[in-house]
């Protein structure tokens, strides 16, 4: 695989027909953080979907973890998902089972075997977003910065390539959303790349990273200034 987790290409964005972002042009490094901006409906959550291939990418070219977007076939969705982390605003977590539970629903479906082995990743990621004494607690008694750290747990089961981030710190107040900006740092310092939505531009100036920003049905990246 190239370096790059994101290649796109004079790619069109699209919902239902209508192009939200057009001639969009951008690549990821490994390793790289980047924040994704813009006015509400400005295409933010659109492109992100079309990185992880909820919208299908109809015109121009791309590149996602090494898998090529516009023919990618339904069937190769599941393993594309496999090298991503995905991470919202709402903490998806099954509220019917434990925090071990729901990782290792993960896990099961991503076609992991072994007790012993599952045990081990789940006690892993616990412990690398502060939560190694949380496995046998039930989301609804944990604090919402806490879900989200189970969430981010959860995105890092199969030591994704690239996570993607839509408004995570969205329903968080200041100083855990601090904290999660901390967390995406180390996860980003292991290796992995981190595309993230926001609206908080306080988190952006705290902690400055490359800017991509939806506007006018454009992308502006803070990497390539436009010439005046
Ligand atoms: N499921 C959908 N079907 C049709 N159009 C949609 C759908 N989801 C979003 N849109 C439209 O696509 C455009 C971009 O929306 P998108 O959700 O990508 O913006 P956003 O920048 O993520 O906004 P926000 O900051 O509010 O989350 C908007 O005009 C929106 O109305």
């Amino acid at each position: 695989m190239s370096e790059n987790v994101i290649e796109l290409h004079d790619a069109t964005i699209m919902q239902e027909q209508q192009a939200v972002l057009q001639g969009v042009t951008f690549t990821l490094e490994k390793s790289a953080f980047a924040y994704l901006v813009g006015r509400t409906g400005a295409g933010k959550s659109s492109l992100l979907k079309t990185l992880y291939a909820d919208l299908p990418l109809q015109n121009g070219s791309g590149t996602v973890a090494g898998f090529v977007l516009p023919k990618l076939s339904a069937g190769k969705v599941p393993y594309l998902r496999r090298r991503l982390g995905i991470v919202f605003q709402d903490f998806q977590l099954l509220s019917d089972r434990s925090v071990a539970e729901n990782l290792l629903f993960v896990l099961n479906a991503t076609g992991w075997k072994g007790k012993a082995k599952k045990q081990q990743r789940i006690s892993d990621v616990l412990t690398q977003v502060g939560l190694n004494g949380a496995a046998n607690r039930m989301p609804h008694r944990l604090s919402g910065g806490e879900q989200q750290r189970v969430v981010i747990a959860r995105a890092m089961l199969n030591e994704p390539v690239l996570l993607l981030a839509d408004e995570p710190t969205g329903n968080l107040d200041p100083d855990v959303s601090a904290s999660i900006m901390q967390l995406f740092g180390e996860i980003n310092n292991a290796g992995t790349a981190i595309l993230m939505a926001t609206h908080n531009f306080q988190l952006i100036e705290k902690y400055p990273h490359r800017v991509l920003t939806c506007q006018d049905g454009e992308l502006l990246d803070s990497a390539r200034p436009p010439r005046v």
